[in-house]
């Protein structure tokens, strides 16, 4: 009940129906009876079958090995014209599903190029244009590989991926996580920033290490045994930057490390060809795969690219007006130093362009770096000002524009720059701002790269004057003030330390107008400046005389050693990496320089601001101030952009004509001319004058003379006459050390007299014991505050209860 027979369900009764007609004519063998054997018989095979395949059932791992083999079968047949997706590839299933689970499917060209190469277990120096996706022709054959020798956690390190900069580290890992995740590997980031023992205690866990230079440096020294497995895959991502001078000591020593039995893979933008560097990693028969060697530019077809010619003096100001026409853009500003995005950050900040604002550079906290890295990839609209720590690399989404602030050092670092945007087939844009003295040289350097930019003008009567803002701001934060002078030494350090001569020339830079522009009154003193300047004056001058035979030897190792030094320094300042470390030393220097200079500076800062209002230079500018809350203005700067060509229709003349005025400051005067304008205005200097309870007159300021030389006339007459001035001083000296002389004579007279007599009576006063002495109560001598003094005369009066020794209280009640 509850089922249906067969017969109801509609197609075993059709058959029952039909009159049976058996062997022997009378019906046939029973149905039922036959369909027993029947089933006899199947439940039997299939009993024999399940028996075979169990017998036959081989382990998960070999199963592995099989399909491993016939995956490497395949290797040699990879045809990289017939690629057009990942899975044209022979590729594991896991890494198959990571990368179509991240989207992955089609292979750009790099990764056709070289991932069967990899492969196939050659060692690969690949290059391509920016955000072309060279993290994934590493990262596919390292797992693979890896996958290919079936490593467990227990075989320890496989792969090392080297970055040049923290964040690029991470984003790394990040790409890694997302396509490797259904294989069983571990895989760690050490990059610094947290406990080295904690991480030297993980790295022989891991299977894949992605690490900055100096950290595994650090913990190769710390483990050197986990760092030197059987077989390795090093990968270098940004090679040539991770091979120059900056990290050339600590490669040599990773490089020294490396296991024979190893696989080499270089990725970068702009590749090294140097074979000194190829020599040092002992590639073998490498493959170099230059993507882009034969196309029309090496920069992405999809990125325009600008360039302004701007006096280092309207630079900020540009930057400002710039970032208001843009407000719903996302862009990174490139700066030259650390210092310079710490100031300009903050000033920036202040002066609230809209937008909101980052900074990323190597002198902040690793949480710190993380969390801007972090805010800036989620953020739609935002400026990001930063040092070249991001110009390399970093994938952050949707950038639209990149303005170089400064001048790159080079056509490679202007290329990683500008790649932070248009990656991947978006689109973007770049503006590079050049001084005038940069212009000839860095566009000659950028064509001999393939790199297309276009000269277009700003329009100055868009510009934003921000000048009198930031001078205030300065003038009320005394810290803030402190950063731009730190500034302004940095910018100049920078420029100082770049090897291309043509293009950058620090004596060319207008300083007075510079420090202006950031807000302070007179450039801060600049040593390294000043030792260099005199150094070239010192050169020439024995050039010109001719002596330079005899001492060539000395001048040359001298310059030869400034060289080396200058070298050196350049490292430490384009060590990016290293800059949290080694930056901490410059950084010092300039501190130190800084702070040095601080006493100088507000001494100077103040006659300067002085002599900056009586020489004339002007302090306001004709060009309107922004307020902030101004609709108008908003919309009107809506109409600044600096997009196309020559958007504005003007020529490079036009441009001057027009700001030249607001430029062109008035050429700085020297302090003698200043003197001398001084003293024709015959100023008079004011005199405060007070009386004494019996009426006597006292002149406070200036200090009246205390000695007896005659009243100077200039009082009357105004001005400063030096030769009297002289005369008159060394009169105050002689008088000041006779009078000294005096005192000390008197001091030997009453120690000779008190030993002659002895020191007989004390008396005792408020609790403490008081030597009677000549010349009045005890312990009001006035010894301490006078020349020969040297403070002890106030004990007995500033320290009641105190038992002063003979000695001290002679000299405290001593000509009293
Ligand atoms: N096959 C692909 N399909 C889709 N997107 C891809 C592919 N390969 C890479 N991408 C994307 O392209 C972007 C750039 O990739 P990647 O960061 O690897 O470029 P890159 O060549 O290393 O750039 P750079 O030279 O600046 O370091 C990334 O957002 C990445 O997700």
């Amino acid at each position: 009940m509850g089922v249906d027979p067969p017969a109801l369900r509609g197609f075993v009764p059709l058959r029952i129906q039909e009159p049976f007609l058996g062997s022997d004519g009378m019906g046939g063998p029973d149905p039922v009876r036959s369909f027993e054997r029947w089933k006899k018989q199947y439940t039997k095979r299939k009993n024999k079958l399940r028996l075979q395949r169990k017998q036959h059932k081989r382990p998960e791992w070999q199963l592995e090995r099989e399909h491993i083999a016939r995956l490497e079968q395949q290797y040699p047949e990879i045809n990289t014209n017939e690629i057009v997706r990942f899975s044209d590839f022979p590729l594991s299933k896991k890494t198959l599903k990571g990368l179509q689970e991240a989207e992955y499917r089609m292979v750009t060209e790099i990764q056709r190029q070289t991932i069967g190469l990899a492969l196939q277990g050659k060692d690969v120096l690949g290059a391509a244009k920016t955000g072309s996706g060279k993290t994934l022709s590493f990262i596919v054959p390292a797992l693979e590989t890896l996958y290919r020798q079936q490593w467990t956690a227990m075989d320890g390190l496989g792969v090392l991926i080297i970055s040049p900069t923290r964040e690029l580290a991470y984003q790394t890992f990040e790409v890694l996580r997302k396509v490797g995740k259904n294989h069983d590997f571990s895989a760690g980031l050490i990059i610094g920033g947290k406990d080295l023992k904690q991480e030297s205690n993980t790295i022989h866990q891991l299977n894949i290490l992605i690490c900055t230079p100096g950290r595994l440096l650090q913990l190769g020294s710390k483990n050197p045994i986990s760092i030197q497995p059987v077989f390795l895959i090093p990968v270098l991502d940004e090679a040539d930057r991770i091979l120059d001078m900056g990290f050339a000591d600590t490669m040599n020593a990773i490089i020294e490390n490396l296991p024979k039995n190893r696989q080499t893979l270089l990725f970068s933008a702009t590749q090294t060809k140097s074979v000194k560097d190829l020599a040092r990693l002992s590639l073998k028969d490498p493959e170099y795969i230059w993507v882009h060697e034969k196309a029309k530019f090496s920069t992405p077809a999809t990125l325009e690219q600008n360039y302004i010619v701007c006096e280092l003096q309207q630079k900020i100001c540009m930057l400002y007006s710039f970032l208001r026409s843009h407000l719903h853009k996302k862009s990174i500003v490139f700066f030259a130093s650390c210092k310079e995005v710490q100031y300009l950050f903050r000033v920036f900040c202040r002066l609230r362009p809209g937008i909101p604002m980052l900074a990323l550079h190597g002198k902040q906290q690793q949480m710190k770096r993380m969390e801007v890295y972090n805010d800036f990839v989620r953020k739609k609209s935002a400026v990001l000002f930063a040092t070249d720590v991001s110009a390399r690399g970093l994938d952050f989404p949707a950038v639209n524009w990149v303005i170089q602030f400064d001048c790159p050092e080079d056509a490679n670092t202007y290329i990683h720059r500008v790649g932070r945007t248009a990656r991947y087939k978006e689109g973007g844009e770049a503006l590079l701002i050049l001084l005038p003295s940069e212009e000839k040289g860095m566009v000659e350097q950028l064509s001999q790269r393939k790199v297309p930019v276009n000269n277009i003008k700003i329009n100055p009567e868009k510009l934003v004057d921000v000048q009198k803002k930031m001078q205030a701001f300065l003038a009320q934060d005394q810290e803030l003030k402190e950063r731009a002078q730190r500034c302004f030494v940095s910018y100049l350090r920078s420029v100082y330390l770049m090897k291309n001569k043509e293009v950058f020339d620090v004596f060319k830079l207008p300083l007075a107008e510079y420090a202006i522009s950031l807000g302070l009154a007179v450039p801060p003193r600049v040593r390294f400046l000043q030792k260099a300047q005199k150094q070239v004056s010192v050169t020439e001058s024995m050039e010109s005389k001719g002596h330079l035979e005899g001492q060539d030897e000395d001048i040359g190792s001298s310059i030869e050693n400034e060289k080396a030094e200058e070298c050196s320094e350049k490292t430490s300042v384009q060590t990016v990496e290293k800059e949290e470390v080694e930056e901490e030393k410059v950084v010092g220097k300039f501190s130190i320089e800084a702070s040095d200079t601080e006493g100088d500076l507000s001494q100077e800062q103040t006659e300067s601001e002085e002599d900056a209002a009586i020489s004339g230079i002007p302090k306001t500018d004709p060009m309107q101030f922004f307020d902030d809350d101004d609709d108008e203005d908003y919309k009107d700067l809506d109409l600044l952009t600096v997009k196309r060509h020559n958007v504005f229709g003007l020529e490079v003349e036009d441009f001057t004509a027009l700001t030249a005025p607001n430029l062109k400051l008035k050429k700085k005067a020297t302090k003698t001319q200043e003197a001398k304008k001084v003293l024709k205005r015959k100023f008079k200097v004011n005199t405060k004058v007070i009386f004494t309870e019996d009426g006597e007159l006292i002149q406070q300021c200036p200090p009246a003379q205390k000695s007896i030389v005659d009243k100077p006339e200039e009082e009357v007459s105004g001005g400063i006459n030096l030769d009297k001035a002289r005369e008159r001083l060394q009169a105050e000296d002689k008088f000041d050390k006779e009078e000294y002389r005096k005192k000390v004579k008197e001091k030997h007279r009453v120690s000779l007299v008190l030993h002659q007599e002895g020191y007989v009576e004390t008396e005792e006063e408020g609790g403490r014991v008081l030597p009677r002495t000549l010349g009045g109560t005890a312990g009001e001598g006035v010894l301490g505050g006078q020349p020969g003094g040297d403070g002890h005369g106030y004990w007995g009066r500033d320290r009641p209860g105190e038992v002063c020794s003979q000695g001290e209280g002679r000299e405290s009640g001593e000509a009293g």
